[in-house]
């Protein structure tokens, strides 16, 4: 949840270091001159959102809180995704214990990073599908090299993206195009992700989408930590206190909803498909 302790303020010298808490499928690195950590999604080959990649992420969010960072960027050490979304195999013929463990382990990450009183950014490198996108949205600024595509295409795999997806990406867009989008199960590209407003700027190489991403968590150095992480509660309270009123309920939808053997008759088609297409 959103944390209401005072950042420290004190600029610090030195290069860049890795945290205690880097895993093998993220990393975080400090830049040790402006505070800012970088979180690196690194599970090959496309950063699917399994069990464990959503542990690491959780861990690595929670140690950045707790550092004290003076903001976090959100980036895949990939270089055409950034997140394929959820690991479609973690829902495809689950197994009982794991699948509640996987969902309930994304409802933490949703939480902890939506919620995070830390400022966040995106530099996203890459293909940004459904979870990434999820991701991506959860953060206050997105920066996003050309010739990628980004968007919730839940309903184009026949499944349905629960209430605080809708929350994040309604964070960033107007109601009426998030609804169409999100029923159409759209894809923008880069260029159009721009023209609505999905993300914040374009960049032309990872470096430079982590520069704008650093910039904007700079202009946020002589704004008062506390006052600014309070109003970031507010504006985002509603959304996570429905969440936490309603986890157990959305576990259980979902499990109902995934296990339905039309479900899991869509998502084997859809995974057939990409299987297919990656052999071509
Ligand atoms: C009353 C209301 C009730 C509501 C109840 C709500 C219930 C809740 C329901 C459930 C909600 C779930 C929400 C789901 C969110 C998701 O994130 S679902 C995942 C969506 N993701 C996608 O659709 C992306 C699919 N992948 C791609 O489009 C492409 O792979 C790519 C990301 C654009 C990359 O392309 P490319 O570089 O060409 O790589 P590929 O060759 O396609 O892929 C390489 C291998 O990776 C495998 N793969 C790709 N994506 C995934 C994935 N998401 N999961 C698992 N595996 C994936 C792909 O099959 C290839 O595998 P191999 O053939 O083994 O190499």
């Amino acid at each position: 949840m959103l944390r209401t302790k005072v950042l420290s303020l004190v600029a610090r010298s030195g290069p860049s270091r890795l945290m205690s808490t880097a895993t093998k499928l993220t990393t975080v690195e400090v830049n040790d001159k402006t505070g800012i950590a970088t979180l690196t999604m690194c599970r090959a080959p496309v950063n699917g959102l399994n069990l464990e990649l959503l542990k690491d992420l959780k861990t690595s969010i929670d140690e950045i809180e707790s550092n004290k960072s003076r903001g976090l960027i959100l980036t895949s050490s990939n270089a055409t995704i950034f997140s394929a979304g959820l690991d479609i195999m973690e829902m495809y013929n689950p197994e009982k214990e794991r699948i509640r463990a996987f969902w309930t382990q994304l409802q933490e990450v949703w939480l902890s990073l939506y919620g995070s009183s830390v400022p966040t950014a995106a530099a996203i490198n890459g293909h940004s599908p459904a979870g990434g996108c999820l991701l991506a949205t959860s953060c206050e600024y997105r920066v996003m090299l050309p010739k990628f595509t980004i968007g919730l295409n839940e309903t184009q795999l026949g499944i349905v993206a629960p209430k605080w997806f809708m929350s994040s990406f309604l964070s960033v867009l107007p109601q009426r195009q998030a609804e169409r989008a999100l029923n159409q199960g759209r894809m923008f590209s880069t260029e159009e992700a721009l023209q609505i407003g999905l993300i914040d700027e374009t960049a032309t190489s990872k470096e430079e989408a982590v520069e704008k991403c650093a910039a904007f968590l700079g202009t946020f150095a002589r704004v008062n930590p506390l006052a600014r992480a309070l109003t970031k509660q507010q504006f985002r309270a509603a959304d996570l206190q429905q969440l936490e009123n309603e986890r157990k309920d959305d576990l259980e939808k979902f499990l109902f909803f995934i296990n339905q053997p039309a479900v899991q008759k869509g998502l084997g088609i859809y995974l057939e498909g990409l299987k297919k297409k990656a052999k071509k």
